[in-house]
This record gives structure tokens, sequence and C-alpha cells, in this order.
């Protein structure tokens, strides 16, 4: 566990001056990354240790459960304020978990939520101190494991199959959507800008 960042999100410079075939099979990836984890027969608790934007705010959004770090760290799908958008799958998820109002107001505003306020509308299940974080994720864990095993799996298959059935479908297609939008020049200029204003934040 990293301190401070559950995850960056996807790596920007892995569909930055990329070629189309390199950009699809980076999506390729990420899809079959995300349905195993959302269709995972496993109990899933996501320890989220600090900052989780966009695509960490994905892969939290498909464990069972959230246990998030209190402090200055912020969790949610801002792809808007990066000048892109959020595909199909990533917004049925955060659906799943927050509700279409709450969604539509968080995708449309590209938020980013302390972690009370994650906790506030349902995006994280719990907040915990950092240290701690691990060690409220086991807590739950071990309720989560004394339910039936079929039972807990069927149930999660029903809740989840609809997402996972229609992304399975459309793989090919959404590769396709994600490949033309990424390499358009005015996605490319909004990229390229955002990587800069990030290392001179640093600077
Ligand atoms: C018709 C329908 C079509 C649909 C088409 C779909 C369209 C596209 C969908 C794409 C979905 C995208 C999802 C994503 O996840 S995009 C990434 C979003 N992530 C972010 O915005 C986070 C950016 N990072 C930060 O805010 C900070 O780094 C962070 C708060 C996480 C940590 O801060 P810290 O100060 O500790 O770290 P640094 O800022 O110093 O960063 C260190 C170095 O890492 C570079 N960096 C950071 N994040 C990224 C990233 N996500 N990708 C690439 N590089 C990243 C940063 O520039 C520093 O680099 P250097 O060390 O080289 O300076």
């Amino acid at each position: 566990m990293v301190p401070n960042i559950f995850s960056a999100g996807l790596d920007i410079t892995e569909f930055y001056q990329k070629k189309p075939e390199e950009t699809d099979a980076f999506w390729r990836t990420l899809q079959d990354v995300f349905l195993r984890l959302y269709g995972s027969k496993l109990v899933t608790i996501a320890a989220i240790s600090g900052h989780s934007p966009a695509g960490g705010c994905l892969l939290a959004m498909a464990c069972d459960y959230r246990v998030m770090a209190t402090g200055k760290y912020t969790i949610g799908l801002n792809e808007t304020l990066l000048g892109i958008i959020a595909p199909f799958w990533f917004i049925e998820t955060m659906k799943n978990t927050i509700g279409h109002r709450e969604t539509e107001k968080s995708l449309q505003l590209g938020k980013l939520y302390s972690p009370e306020q994650a906790e506030n509308i349902g995006l994280v299940d719990q907040i915990c101190p950092p240290d701690d974080v691990l060690g409220c994720a086991r807590k739950e864990m071990v309720k989560w494991l004394k339910i039936p095993d079929h039972a807990r799996i069927l149930t999660k298959q029903l809740m989840r199959n609809e997402l996972i059935n229609n992304l399975s479908s459309k793989r090919k297609e959404d590769i396709y959507n994600f490949t033309s939008f990424v390499q358009k020049d005015s996605i490319q200029r909004s990229l390229g800008l955002y990587l800069e204003s990030l290392k001179k934040k640093k600077s």
C-alpha cells in the first residue's frame, strides 16, 4: 500500500502521443482489469490510502466496499476537468454506486470529493485515520467472509451482470470510441497541457 496515493488514475502517457494500435491495446487491458475486478467472485475491499482520481476511483468503485483514509485526499471521476469524458461503463459504475442524480452532477463538474464528502454521498463506505485504513478494511472483510459464499456470489452477479454483459458485448466498439477520441488533435492538446500542469505543480 502506497501512502498518500491509492492510484493517480490511468497513466496519461499511455494515450498521449501514442499510435492507435498502442491505445487500442491499452484500453483492452483496462477493460480486462475492470471486468475481472467488478465481476470477481471474491470479496473485494478497497483500502484507499490517499488520492484516487478518475481511473483510481473506477478501480475503487469496482470493489464491494471502500474504506478511505481521512486527510487532504480526494476521490472522484474528474475527467471533464482534463477535457476528456468518462466512458459509459465508468458512468454506469458510478450510477450503481451513488445514484443517477449525484453521478450527473459529479461527472459534469469533474468533482473530486474529500473523504468526508465521499462518505456522505456513499462513494466510500467508511473513513478511517490513514494508519488504520488497512485495519478497518480487514475488520470489514471478516464480516463479509461470514456470509455463505454461494448466496453472496449469486447476489453480486445479479447486481452486476447487466453492466458486465453490456460492456462485454461492446468491447470492440468501446475500444474504437476510445482510440478515435484520444487521437483527436484537440484532445491531444488538452492532455499535453494537463501533463505540463502536473509537472509545473510539482516544481
Ligand atoms: C463517444 C465516447 C468516447 C469515450 C472515449 C473515452 C475518453 C477517454 C477516457 C479516459 C479516462 C481517463 C481516466 C484517467 O484516469 S485519466 C488520469 C486522471 N488522473 C489525474 O487527473 C491525477 C493526476 N495526478 C495528480 O493529481 C497528482 O499526481 C496526485 C494528486 C495523484 C499525486 O500528487 P503528487 O504531488 O504526489 O505527485 P506528482 O504530481 O508530483 O506526480 C508525480 C509524477 O507523476 C506524473 N503523473 C501524475 N499523475 C499522472 C497520470 N495520471 N498520468 C501520467 N503521469 C502522471 C506527474 O506529472 C509527475 O511526473 P514527473 O515526475 O515526470 O514530473
